[in-house]
This record gives structure tokens, C-alpha cells and sequence, in this order.
């Protein structure tokens, strides 16, 4: 379980469904904060020596999930990380509630029609292989509960990444001033 953390000394978590903005939104936090970004996709690359694609397709995404389970464990018991997670992050109720007790959790939203404009011409995401808009518009359904459970959530479909990252530095600068007071 991990200590419960106040002021900018807790996590701040990034998540939402894949191309809603949360290494483009991360990049922009870190510069604003000063702070590197722990992108978990990118940690888990550099792990596993291999582009998530080869992890799927090599050793299945339970292996994946695995390696996502167990950098969660080890970002939440760290304090101060600012955090751009795996898509599939909240399917893990374990996950979810170690990045909460760690700190703010933010939700990033975007309607299917913007996150297919967005991912369009990207090849790196091994579960939209095929008919993206239909993968996209299926798994967001089968998602939707997951990511509507965060308490805070911002729809990213016509913000800036800059106007979105303004937000979430607000609320979470807030939410650190009431953990202080
Ligand atoms: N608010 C935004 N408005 C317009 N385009 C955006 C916005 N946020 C991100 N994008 C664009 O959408 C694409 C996907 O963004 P990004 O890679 O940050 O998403 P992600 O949530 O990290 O996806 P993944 O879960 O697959 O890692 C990028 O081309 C990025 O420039
Ligand atoms: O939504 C998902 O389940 C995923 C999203 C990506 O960020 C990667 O973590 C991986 O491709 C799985
Ligand atoms: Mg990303």
C-alpha cells in the first residue's frame, strides 16, 4: 500500500483511452513543472528491450499487463512523478487505486472521431490493427465505465494540448494547496 502523500509531493497520473493526449499533454506538464515525465509505454519498452507491438505479439498482452501492473506498484510508492499511463491502465482495479492513494488521477477524453484523426496515421498501438474506427469505437464502449469512474476528467476533443495541461496544472496545484492548508 502506498504512503498517502500531500502537496506536490503526490503523483500526478495521466490516463484515458489510447490518443486522447497523454504523452502530448505530459511533454507539456513536465516543462511547466520542471519534472521529467515517466512515460509508462516508453518505460515498459525500455524494460522489455522492445516496441510494445513485439511485446503483444511475442509474449501476449498478459505479459504486458504484468509489466504495467508492476511499474504501477513501483510509480506509487515514489512521490513527486509526474505520470503519462498505458491506456489499459484503469482495467486493473489494483492500478487504480494505488495511483489514487499516490495522488491526482486526471482522465483525458476525446469523442471516436478525434481520436481516429489523431491515430490515423500512427502504427504503433497493436490493439487498433485492422479497422481502426471500429476497434476504436468498440474498446471505448468496453471502456467507457473504467474511465468514467476517475473523478476528474477533462474532454480533450476541442482543447489545445496546452489549454488542457493549463487545466490540470490549476486543479492540481489546488488539490496540493488543500493537502497543505
Ligand atoms: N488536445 C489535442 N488536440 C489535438 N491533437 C492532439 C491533442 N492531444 C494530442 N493530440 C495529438 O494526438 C496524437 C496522439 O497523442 P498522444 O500520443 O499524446 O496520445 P496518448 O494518449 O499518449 O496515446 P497512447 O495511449 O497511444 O500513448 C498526437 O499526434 C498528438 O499530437
Ligand atoms: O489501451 C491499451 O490497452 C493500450 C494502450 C497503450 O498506451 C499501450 O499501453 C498498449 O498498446 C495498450
Ligand atoms: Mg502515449
Amino acid at each position: 500500500m502506498p504512503t498517502t502523500l500531500s502537496g506536490e509531493d503526490r503523483n500526478l497520473v495521466l490516463v484515458g483511452f489510447m490518443g486522447t493526449g497523454k504523452s502530448t499533454v505530459g511533454r507539456i506538464l513536465a516543462a511547466r513543472l520542471d519534472r521529467p515525465l515517466m512515460d509508462m509505454d516508453e518505460m515498459i519498452e525500455h524494460r522489455a528491450g522492445k516496441p510494445i507491438t513485439a511485446i503483444f505479439a511475442e509474449d501476449g498482452e498478459p505479459a504486458f499487463r504484468a509489466m504495467e501492473r508492476e511499474l504501477v506498484r513501483e510509480l506509487s510508492r515514489r512521490g513527486g512523478q509526474l505520470i503519462s499511463a498505458g491506456g489499459g491502465v484503469v482495467l486493473d482495479e489494483e492500478n487504480m487505486r494505488d495511483f489514487s492513494a499516490s495522488g491526482l488521477v486526471v482522465c483525458l477524453q476525446a469523442d471516436a472521431d478525434e481520436i481516429l484523426r489523431r491515430v490515423q496515421a500512427e502504427e504503433h498501438r497493436p490493439l487498433l490493427s485492422g479497422d481502426k474506427r471500429r476497434q476504436i469505437e468498440t474498446r471505448l464502449r468496453e471502456r467507457a465505465p473504467f474511465y468514467d469512474a476517475v473523478p476528474f476528467r477533462i474532454d480533450t476533443t476541442n482543447r489545445s494540448p496546452e489549454e488542457v495541461a493549463g487545466r490540470i496544472l490549476e486543479r492540481y496545484r489546488d488539490a496540493s494547496r488543500g493537502a497543505n492548508a
